[in-house]
């Protein structure tokens, strides 16, 4: 593949990140580790968080006027979608035919961001372990990308974790509904399961770290091992013990399988919703 070939540290012009809350924050942590030079850095960010603005004693640019940035190769929008419109015309001066254009907003398609900002585009969705170099973002990039733009992209987003790469747009939704909304439906259960610790007589603070380094630790089992969830899950289940008497009623009516599919079918809705407005 051609993508993974190209290091950060070859970028050339600026890369521009807009918008450095959680997720912006999480992809300039990640190219910082990898390398990108943070003199090839410029952050439009309104409200800098305490950690962005010592950044700029390593040379990263802080809300430089537009007319400063004169050589941006790459723009990364990680604003709200619901705030892109007011964003969108100081950052479409940044752009050039030739600037790739990174979005990582969810349900704004390259339709939408083509209209707002132009450039060569690619729509993608990270998600939170990003933060800590295991996120898995998928992208999806516009017919005017080239092989060089593409593999900037993969190098921007590869910086954070694993990236999947898909030809059509319109799995996106579904894509932020499974793994871009994902990371919140494994810490609700985290919660719940302290919850349901608490109830059954444990105190808060060991039920808490019961529940934390169990899926912590149930989470790199999955990641290290060849084995898929379903297998791992059997390896925990003796007949007639305590886990089947759990199962029975995660894996009954209204268990899991009916909660999950329902989230993921209102995730999927909302992104969807979210690129008609
Ligand atoms: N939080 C998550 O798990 C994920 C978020 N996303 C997408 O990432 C984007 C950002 O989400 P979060 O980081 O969670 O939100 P956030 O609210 O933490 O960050 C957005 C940042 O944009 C800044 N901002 C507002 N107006 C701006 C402007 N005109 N120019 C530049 N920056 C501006 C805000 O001050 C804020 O720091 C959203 O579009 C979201 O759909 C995608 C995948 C996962
Ligand atoms: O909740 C959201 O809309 C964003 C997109 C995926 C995760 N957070």
């Amino acid at each position: 593949m051609v993508e993974s070939r190209t290091s950060l540290a070859n970028i050339s012009g600026a890369v521009v990140l807009a918008g450095a809350g959680k997720m912006g924050s999480a992809l300039l942590t990640g190219w910082l580790a990898r390398g990108l030079d943070p003199k090839r850095l410029v952050v439009i960010e309104p409200y800098p968080s305490d950690d962005i603005r010592p950044l700029a004693d390593r040379g990263i640019r802080l809300n430089p006027a537009a007319e400063k940035i004169s050589d941006a190769s790459a723009l990364v929008l990680a604003v709200k979608p619901q705030t892109f419109g007011d964003a969108a015309p100081a950052l479409r001066l940044l752009v050039r035919s030739s600037t790739l254009v990174v979005s990582i907003m969810a349900g704004t398609t390259i339709a939408m961001l083509d209209m707002a900002c132009g450039g060569s585009i690619v729509r993608a969705m990270p998600n939170t372990p990003a933060a800590i170099g295991r996120g898995i973002t998928v992208a999806v990039a516009a017919t005017s990308v080239n092989d060089k733009q593409r593999a900037m992209a993969d190098a921007l987003l590869r910086a954070t974790g694993a990236v999947e790469w898909i030809d059509d747009e319109a799995l996106m939704d579904a894509v932020t509904a499974v793994s871009g909304s994902g990371p919140a439906y494994v810490f609700l259960l985290a919660e719940e399961l302290a919850r349901a610790g608490v109830s059954a007589g444990l105190p808060a603070d060991l039920a808490a770290k019961l529940a934390r380094e169990t899926v912590a630790g149930s989470g790199e089992l999955l990641h290290r091992s060849d084995l898929d969830a379903a297998t791992l899950r059997r390896n925990v289940t003796s007949p007639g013990g305590t886990t089947a008497a759990a199962l029975d009623i995660l894996m009954g009516e209204q268990g899991m399988k009916e909660l999950m599919t329902r989230a993921v079918v209102a995730a999927t809705k909302r992104s969807q919703e979210l690129a008609k407005s």
